[in-house]
């Protein structure tokens, strides 16, 4: 909420405005996946950017098998994500401490909310520096891309 904090105090919001939030640790976003989130926001009040899923999604409980959901519906959630900015803080106003903490996406707010969510191709490249080994993966694209 930082960052809608400060556009109010910075700029104002409106009622159209939106906000495209970007994990810093995905430093391979391209500028079509940043278009594609901004043309998708005219349509819907919410866009996610994903790539379908090339594993299969397990869900864990308990640390047991309690679900393997089809893959084809499956996603792997990236960033950027687009919220109209009034409807985000609607939702996050209300929302307890504890489903805040459960998050780990903003797109989800606007789900709660009960919003359409549109989706935006995202790119493999686009990943996320999560791990030593990502870390590793990042550097040999940054040095690729330097090369050439
Ligand atoms: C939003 C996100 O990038 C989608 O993949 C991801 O969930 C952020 O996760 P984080 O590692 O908790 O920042």
């Amino acid at each position: 909420m930082g960052a809608i904090n400060y556009i109010h105090d910075q700029f104002g919001a409106n009622e159209d405005d939106i906000l495209v939030m970007h994990d810093a640790v995905r430093p391979f976003v391209t500028r079509h996946i940043i278009m594609e989130n901004i043309r998708l926001a005219e349509s819907y009040k919410a866009v996610d950017t994903a790539i379908g899923a090339t594993d299969t999604i397990v869900k864990v409980e308990n640390d047991e098998v309690s679900e393997i959901p089809v893959r084809s519906f499956m996603y792997q959630g990236q960033t950027p994500q687009t919220v109209n900015i009034p409807a985000f803080e609607a939702q996050y106003e209300h929302m307890t401490d504890e489903e805040r903490r459960a998050l780990s996406d903003s797109a989800k707010v606007m789900l709660l909310a009960g919003h359409k969510v549109g989706i935006a191709d995202g790119d493999e490249s686009n990943m996320k520096i999560t791990r030593p080994y990502d870390l590793r993966l990042a550097n040999a694209i940054a040095k690729e891309d330097d090369d050439v």
